[in-house]
């Protein structure tokens, strides 16, 4: 794992924008693998003006969004389609064909878990998949367990999630309690991972992440086994990297 401790959240968004940056120059038809939450946020913003004032070109690039909630429309306003065609796809020049994100409206949730996972194949696999992580240690929606889930599956939200993406919603009872979300397999499948960390909830939850044991209760633990993994903290969410070190 790199570890880098970024100067606030300016900092870790602009590092991170670089490595995408990065990615798709080296390979302009890159698979991404993208995250929502508020800690990616702007990251997509200075990607978004990599493209109109440096003619940072997404034509060609294919994309998989981690997860989505189960019972949102589309043109929910909290749902992820939504966070990710307002934030980022609106703004680039990503071909409509090549955007990819779980139908959380679907009528049959196997069938849209198989399709996902083999429309991932089909394209090659995740060429750098971005993470966010969640206070329990989440990845995508892949919640403390007693074991790692494999492929795209339907989830259930833990309470401390619920509670925690409540912020985006008029109340708690609005949050949904199911997902569909990418399983561990598929994230590990990547042959590049960057995981963002930003503010001072997720200091314990990046800490047990990177130097804790390799455990389902810390999903994002198992990063620990990818041969390819950036990992860019902010600085208040390194604190208990920092005493580590130190
Ligand atoms: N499913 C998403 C994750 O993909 C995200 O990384 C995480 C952290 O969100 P935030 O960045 O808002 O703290 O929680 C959400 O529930």
């Amino acid at each position: 794992m790199r570890i880098v401790i970024a100067r606030g959240y300016e900092d870790m968004s602009m590092r991170a924008a670089m490595i995408v940056a990065g990615q798709v120059c080296l390979k302009p038809d890159s698979v991404l693998g993208l995250a929502t939450g508020s800690t990616p946020l702007l990251m997509y913003n200075k990607l978004v003006e990599m493209h109109h004032k440096a003619g940072l070109d997404f034509s060609n690039v294919i994309s998989f969004n981690l997860d989505e909630y189960l019972g949102l429309a589309k043109e929910d306003q909290n749902s992820y389609h939504w966070y990710m065609y307002h934030n980022f796809f609106n703004h680039i020049n990503i071909a409509s064909g090549n955007i990819h994100i779980p139908n959380g409206m679907t009528q049959d949730i196997d069938q849209e878990c198989r399709r996902y996972d083999r429309e991932i194949r089909q394209c090659g696999g995740i060429d750098l998949q971005i993470l966010g992580i969640g206070t329990n240690g989440h990845i995508g929606f892949n919640e403390p367990d007693i074991k790692f889930e494999a492929t795209t599956h339907k989830v259930k939200l833990d309470q401390e999630t619920v509670s925690a993406n409540a912020r985006f919603f008029a109340d708690i009872s609005e949050v949904p309690r199911f997902a569909i979300s990418m399983g561990i397999k598929t994230i590990m499948h990547a042959k590049k991972i960057l995981l963002l960390a930003n503010g001072e909830s997720k200091a314990d939850a990046i800490y047990r992440a990177m130097y804790q044991g390799i455990t389902p209760e810390t999903p994002a633990s198992i990063l620990q086994l990818h041969q390819d993994v950036t990992v860019i903290v902010e600085e208040s969410a390194s604190k208990y990297i920092r005493e580590t070190i130190a």
